[in-house]
C-alpha cells in the first residue's frame, strides 16, 4: 500500500474539484450571501442543519456567525439544529428521526429567516422535512448539496438558492461545502460591514 500516492491523489482530486466547481458555484454562493445578509440586517436569523459531517458543517457555520469569521463585527443570529441532544433524542424517540430538524424549524423559525440545509446526497429525510417546514414558515432555503441535488433539487422553490457541488464522493463534496461556508461567511461580513 503506497499511502503517499493515495494522499497525493486525495489532494489532487480535492484541489481539481474546487477549481472545476468555482464557475458553477460562485453565482449561487454570492446570491446566498446576499439573501443571508438581508435576513440578518432585518433582524432575522439563520437556522442550519445536516447529518454527520454536515452536522459539523452546520455548527461550524453558526459558530462563525455568532462569534466571528475573519473581520471584527457584532455577533450575528444563527442556530445549528444539530446540537441540542435533549431536543434531538426526544423528537427521535417520541416521533421519528425524520422530524429532528423540522420540529425545531417550526418552533424557532419565522418568516424572513433562512434555513441552510446541508446534505451531500440531497436525499436525507430529516433535511428534506426541514426544508418543507421552512417553506411552511415562509423562510427562504439555501441548500448545500452534491450528487445532482437528489430529492432536495425537486423540492426547492424559485426564491431558494441551490449550491450543488458537481461531484459524487461524499468526502469531496464535504470539502467543497466547507469552502462554500467560508465564502458565505466572508460574503456576509463584506455585505454587512459595507466592504468595497
Ligand atoms: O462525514 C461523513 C462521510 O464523510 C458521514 O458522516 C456523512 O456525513 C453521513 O454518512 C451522513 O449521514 C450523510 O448524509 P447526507 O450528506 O447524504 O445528507
Ligand atoms: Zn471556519
Amino acid at each position: 500500500m503506497d499511502l503517499i500516492a493515495r494522499i497525493s491523489e486525495h489532494f489532487g482530486d480535492s484541489a481539481r474539484l474546487k477549481m472545476d466547481a468555482m464557475d458553477a458555484l460562485a453565482v449561487p454562493i454570492a446570491l446566498a450571501a446576499e439573501h443571508m445578509s438581508e435576513c440578518l440586517l432585518a433582524d432575522g436569523k439563520i437556522l442550519s442543519c445536516g447529518n454527520g459531517g454536515s452536522a459539523a458543517d452546520a455548527q461550524h457555520f453558526s459558530s462563525e456567525l455568532i462569534n466571528r469569521f475573519e473581520m471584527e463585527r457584532p455577533g450575528l443570529a444563527a442556530i445549528a439544529l444539530s446540537t441540542d441532544s435533549s431536543t434531538l433524542t426526544s423528537i427521535a424517540n417520541d416521533y421519528d428521526f425524520s422530524q429532528i430538524f423540522s420540529k425545531q424549524v417550526t418552533a424557532l423559525g419565522h418568516a424572513g429567516d433562512v434555513l441552510l440545509a446541508i446534505s451531500t446526497s440531497g436525499n436525507s429525510r430529516n433535511v428534506i422535512e426541514a426544508i418543507r417546514a421552512a417553506h411552511a414558515r415562509d423562510m427562504r432555503v439555501v441548500a448545500l448539496t452534491g450528487n445532482g441535488g437528489g430529492q432536495i433539487d425537486e423540492l426547492l422553490r424559485d426564491d431558494d438558492v441551490h449550491i450543488c457541488v458537481p461531484a459524487t464522493s461524499t468526502a469531496r463534496i464535504q470539502e467543497v461545502h466547507l469552502l462554500t461556508i467560508h465564502c458565505l461567511c466572508d460574503g456576509i461580513d463584506c455585505l454587512i460591514l459595507g466592504v468595497e
